[in-house]
């Protein structure tokens, strides 16, 4: 929404995403324009099922778009990208079931040339997040909300320059929201572009602007 192009750290332009088809094709995203900075925090509102998970997968390199672009980094997105360079929570959260969840959290780090730098921030991250005591358990014996936190400790742990996260805090007590929130507002004050998709009015609260999606249109809230 931004005139201010040039600075973008994630960006859409003109993004059209039709389902449906051939059959009942419903335009989901209707030449969506988005800009994020570094070192801002943008919250997405809307009603359900207005489009914020499918922009939100189009943005970090899940799904392709069916005209217009997607720029991260300034470089324009052509397939996922690596993990220090965007994160995604997911609204479906995403863990692999055969790794445990300190395994899952650490992957990002794998990715990346720093492994022995990186390899210390699971541990806090999974403490941070409460749920360091499960570090040895797979996600299918954890409940959905630490499955929900292990993911964010995940997105975090490289240090992404981007992160987008989708529904961060559904299914989340009062004490982990508030770590939620501390670590997202975090990510951005440290320099990251932070997306957020959301129905949780604790978020908008601490973001820098809110959007509104509807219609297929996003417009400032
Ligand atoms: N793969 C798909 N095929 C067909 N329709 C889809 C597909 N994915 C999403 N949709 C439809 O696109 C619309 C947008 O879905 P989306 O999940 O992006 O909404 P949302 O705003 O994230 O909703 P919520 O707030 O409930 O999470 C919905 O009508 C949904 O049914």
């Amino acid at each position: 929404m931004s005139a201010d192009h040039g600075t973008a750290a994630l960006a859409a332009r003109e993004v059209v995403r039709w389902f449906g088809a051939p059959t009942g094709a419903r335009r989901v995203l209707d030449a969506v324009d988005l800009d994020v900075r570094a070192g801002e925090l943008v919250t997405i509102g809307g009603p359900s099922g207005s489009g914020k998970s499918a922009l939100l997968a189009i943005l970090c390199g899940f799904d392709r778009p069916d005209s217009g672009t997607v720029l991260l980094l300034g470089e324009p997105l052509t397939k996922p990208p690596r993990w220090e360079r965007c994160a995604i929570l997911p609204q479906s959260i995403g863990l692999l079931d055969e790794l445990t969840l300190a395994e899952n959290v650490a992957l990002p780090i794998r990715l990346t040339g720093q492994r022995t730098v990186l390899a210390g921030r699971v541990a806090p991250l999974l403490a941070e997040l409460a749920v360091d005591h499960l570090a040895d358990r797979f996600p299918h014996e954890v409940s959905f909300g630490q499955r929900q936190r292990a993911a964010l400790a995940r997105a975090l742990v490289a240090g992404p320059r981007v992160l987008v996260a989708d529904e961060p805090t559904a299914h989340l007590d009062a004490d982990a929201v508030t770590t939620v929130l501390r670590l997202v507002r975090g990510c951005a004050d440290g320099g990251a572009a932070v997306l957020v998709a959301t129905h949780d009015p604790r978020v908008h609260a601490v973001a820098d602007r809110t959007l509104r999606l509807d219609g297929g249109r996003l417009a400032a809230a």
